[in-house]
């Protein structure tokens, strides 16, 4: 099978504390993952060693073809250049518009024609729904979804396989945190895969995909097959 993340007995510490034991984990290219657990129980911790933000104790990881466990500094660029990574609090230039915003990744990835930036951040915020004028808009002069509407974009503009979304609707109220998902739900309709960290389990109801719980240094992994059953079953129940 190919797979576009693949963990092979993981053991992540934080100085003598042991976050996670022994994981392992294979993520399917097109798969729509969430990650979800309780405060502290090392999502954000699974994300980083995803993107090399974290390095594991032991163990094996494989992202997009990347050896990340054994990869040397100078290939995290090439290897972040292959993903789109999204936070909570969205993680834009407060100090530019969303237009320099988005050139700014453009060049800091190799990007050099004008008019090609220019025509790809016009795909870019139609793809994730926001009108051009938004290119002219401060950070701060934007809602919080449409500010996360942005960041989504700047992530897609390598068009990356693969999207890690640490808490992607954290700051956003239920109803745009809805809109979040659905917009997500698109990209992954377009063969991108997606891990996204999350509390949200209504997330689950709207659009059920396969779920790593995380609790006491282990992961449970349940299929989507196996939550549309909980569903189904919690449905029958009333
Ligand atoms: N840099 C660090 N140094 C020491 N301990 C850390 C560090 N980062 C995280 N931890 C600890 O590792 C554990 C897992 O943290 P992590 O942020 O991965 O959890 P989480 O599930 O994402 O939490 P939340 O839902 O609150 O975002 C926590 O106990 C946290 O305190």
């Amino acid at each position: 099978m190919n797979h576009i993340v693949s963990l092979r007995n993981v053991k992540v510490k934080y100085e003598d504390a042991v976050i996670f034991s022994n994981i392992t984990l294979d993520i399917a290219k097109g798969e729509f993952i969430y990650l979800l657990g309780p405060t502290g129980s090392g999502k954000s911790s699974i994300l980083k060693l995803l993107y090399a933000d974290l390095h594991p104790s032991e163990g094996v990881i494989k992202v997009n073809d990347f050896n990340v466990s054994s990869i040397e500094e100078k290939q995290i660029p090439f290897l972040r250049r292959s993903l789109g990574v999204i936070f909570q609090d969205f993680e834009l230039l407060t100090d530019r518009n969303v237009l320099e915003n988005l050139i700014f990744v453009m060049k800091a990835t190799g990007w050099t024609s004008k008019t090609s930036m220019l025509n790809k951040v016009d795909d870019l915020l139609d793809l994730v729904k926001l009108p051009k004028i938004t290119k002219e808009k401060m950070p701060h002069q934007l809602s919080g979804g449409e500010q996360q509407r942005v960041a989504i974009a700047r992530a897609l503009v390598n068009n990356p396989d693969l999207i890690i979304a640490d808490e992607p609707t954290g700051n956003l109220d239920p109803k745009v945190s809805r809109s979040i998902l659905q917009l997500f739900t698109e990209i992954n309709d377009k063969g991108t895969s997606i891990i996204m960290a999350t509390h949200q389990h209504s997330f689950l109801k709207i659009n059920p995909q396969r779920t790593i719980i995380c609790e006491g240094s282990e992961i449970k992994d349940i299929s989507k097959e196996q939550v549309q059953q909980k569903l189904d079953l919690g449905n029958q129940n009333g």
